[in-house]
């Protein structure tokens, strides 16, 4: 006797076939014949060798390091291609990092900024971070666009210029963030993008903030499902 086709999907209860919720469904998946991931897309092939590196290092100390101030806390790979992306989207010259840690987002948008003609200006206050990412900007070749602070980040917010930045990534203290707000508005020109991580990974301890930027009338906001969550606020 032929067998009867087993349904591909879906669960057989007595005579009614039930489909499964549509969320459930399996994706249809174009086809494609080269898989690429985010680094090989997004940055100079050159840099891909060095982000892996640094990918896999965070992810080993942080795993080991009790003291979360010393982990290195790095955005995720396809973060990190969706910053390049948001750089060369919006053609930002002018990049303002808050939260350099050892400088793997740093890389990714310095990488991008090359191709916009642009320089990031990133800062940090651990001084041990500060050295490894010197050392990592070095590596990829990269000390020509990227600006290196020591320090605290609210200092230097205080002392920057009015409409200075095209692009602020947002990575740091978020305890400090609302206070910091008056500062990061001030410094993005108009049309400017600020962006900030962890908006769904923490999105407890970034609730304030993230409310005063969506009360905010000169803001247009989007929280986007890339890595740990990536809060976008455009200034009119
Ligand atoms: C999440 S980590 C940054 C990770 C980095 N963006 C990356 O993806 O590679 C946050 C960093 O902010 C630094 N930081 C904390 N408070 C700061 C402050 N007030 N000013 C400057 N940097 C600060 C920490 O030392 C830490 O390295």
């Amino acid at each position: 006797m032929a067998a009867l086709p087993a349904p591909a999907v879906g669960k057989h209860t007595g005579t009614i076939f039930e489909r499964p919720p549509s969320h459930r469904r399996p994706a249809v998946v174009a086809p494609c014949t080269v898989q690429r991931s985010p680094q090989e897309t997004a940055v100079h092939p050159s840099l891909t060798t060095l982000l892996d590196e640094l990918a896999a290092f965070g992810d080993a100390h942080d795993g080991d390091a009790a003291n979360r101030a010393t982990r290195m806390l790095n955005i995720t790979p396809d973060t990190g291609a969706f910053l390049a992306l948001l750089v060369k989207a919006t053609g930002a010259r002018r990049i303002l990092e808050i939260g350099t840690s050892n400088a793997y987002s740093t890389l990714w948008l310095a990488d991008a900024a090359t191709a916009t003609g642009g320089m990031v200006t990133t800062v940090e206050l651990a001084p041990a971070k500060v050295a490894m990412a010197r050392n990592n900007v070095a590596r990829a070749g990269l000390q020509a666009v990227v600006d290196q602070r020591e320090g605290d980040a609210g200092a230097l917010l205080a002392n920057l210029d009015d409409g200075a930045f095209d692009l602020l990534f947002l990575d740091s203290q978020r305890s400090a963030y609302l206070a910091w707000w008056p500062h990061i508005k001030r410094v993005l020109r108009a049309g400017g993008l600020l962006v900030v991580d962890n908006a769904t990974s923490h999105a407890h301890e970034m609730a304030e903030f993230m409310d005063a930027v969506r009360g905010d009338a000169g803001f247009t906001v989007s929280l986007v499902p890339v890595g740990k969550g990536e809060f976008l606020a455009v200034k009119a």
